[in-house]
């Protein structure tokens, strides 16, 4: 349940850690079901396997960064130009890749589906779209920058991909982000509160689907 007094992103995160498992983060409470969900460092990537997870996570930021683009929803424009978008710096990555004469797939898998949710939740749902546009960019600046530091060390030679790199400083950043989302959730009722937290699960099993990729056999 919402919480009265407090910004609404502490709600937020709150609900995201309970979310992670113990494994993945001190205050994770969550049972270990699926691998992606195991410590990292017991992780065995595989870079087919990770080319599969950044190409999947560029649909998802592809997504996210069209819809906020659109002049339409007066709301997306305090979300636009974050600083944190990956979009753009996906593309960089996989044209490295490339140049190391990887073969890149196409998007058809976790990545696809999640964008298509996400994009019907931008038309019809704004507290829902804004729980995953939450969860997706600060899940990849905590946990995902971890993942991406073992899994370069792992197989790439520690190769620092431009995913992980941010213009400015990210702390900053973020704390923008937080700030514009507490301004925009002031006037939300406890129904709308509730209904964005609610969401965080379905967020944590759409993010979990395109992190298993990095471990799955191809
Ligand atoms: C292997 C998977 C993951 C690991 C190892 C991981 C690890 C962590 C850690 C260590 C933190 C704490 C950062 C801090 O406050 O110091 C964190 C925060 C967070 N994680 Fe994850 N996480 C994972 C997956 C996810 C997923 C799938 C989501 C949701 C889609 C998610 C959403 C978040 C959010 C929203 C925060 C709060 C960030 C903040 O307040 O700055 N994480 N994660």
């Amino acid at each position: 349940m919402a919480l009265q007094g407090k910004g609404f992103v502490d709600e937020m995160r709150m609900v995201a850690m309970k979310l992670h498992t113990r494994e993945q983060a001190r205050e994770g409470e969550k049972e270990v079901k699926g691998p992606e969900e195991r410590s990292i460092s017991k992780w065995n990537p595989t870079v087919d396997g990770y080319l599969r997870f950044l190409v999947e996570s560029k649909s998802v930021y592809d997504a996210l960064e069209g819809i906020v683009d659109k002049p339409d929803f007066p709301y997306y424009a305090e979300l636009r130009n974050t600083g944190l978008e990956r979009s753009e710096r996906l593309g960089k990555d996989l044209e490295w890749f490339k140049g190391q004469g990887y073969g890149i797939p196409g998007p058809s898998g976790p990545g696809v589906n999640y964008a298509c949710y996400i994009q019907e939740l931008s038309e019809k749902d704004f507290p829902a779209f804004l729980c995953h546009f939450y969860n997706f960019y600060f899940a990849h600046t905590a946990g995902g920058r971890i993942i991406g530091k073992k899994v370069a060390g792992k197989i790439l030679n520690n190769k620092d991909l431009e995913f992980y790199k941010w213009d400015g400083e990210l702390k900053q950043m973020l704390q923008n982000l937080r700030d514009k989302i507490n301004k925009i959730t002031l006037g939300w009722t406890m129904e709308e509160k509730n209904h964005c937290l609610e969401e965080t699960e379905r967020s944590f099993k759409y993010s979990g689907d395109i992190l298993r990729l990095i471990l799955s056999p191809v």
